[in-house]
């Protein structure tokens, strides 16, 4: 699998990206699943807003961030159009959490 090179996923753009815990939300079910990982319709617990989360697995921590990863992330960023959805933040997990085979992964989360 292709790699992201140290600092490559640069999302300083966007200060407040990847500050938050994906415990800012609420998992409701689970709505699909990608080459990455599962994606869930979810809510903010603060507003209620109901959002689609998309789950990054992150299989090997040595490897870092997956580069097809990091170009469709940038690709969203740059993206605004009627006909495609709109990437509204990355949260992260605080820490290693087990996926739904009860294998140990870390995670970082894309909002849609
Ligand atoms: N914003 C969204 N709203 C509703 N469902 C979604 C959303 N994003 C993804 N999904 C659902 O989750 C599935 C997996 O999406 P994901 O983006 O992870 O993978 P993919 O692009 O379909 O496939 P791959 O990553 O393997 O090329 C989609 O096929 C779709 O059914």
């Amino acid at each position: 699998m292709a790699i992201a090179a140290p600092g490559q996923l640069n999302l300083n753009e966007s200060p407040s990206w990847g500050s938050r815990s994906v415990d800012c939300f609420e998992k409701l079910e689970q709505i699909g699943e990608g080459t990455y990982g599962q994606v869930y319709m979810a809510r903010e617990i603060k507003t209620g807003e109901i959002v689609a989360l998309k789950k990054i697995r992150m299989d090997n921590e040595r490897e870092g961030f997956p580069i097809t990863a990091i170009r469709e992330i940038k690709i969203l960023k740059k993206l605004h159009h009627e006909n495609v959805i709109n990437l509204k933040e990355i949260v992260t997990s605080p820490g290693p959490e087990r996926d739904e085979q009860g294998r140990p992964g870390k995670f970082s989360t894309l909002l849609l």
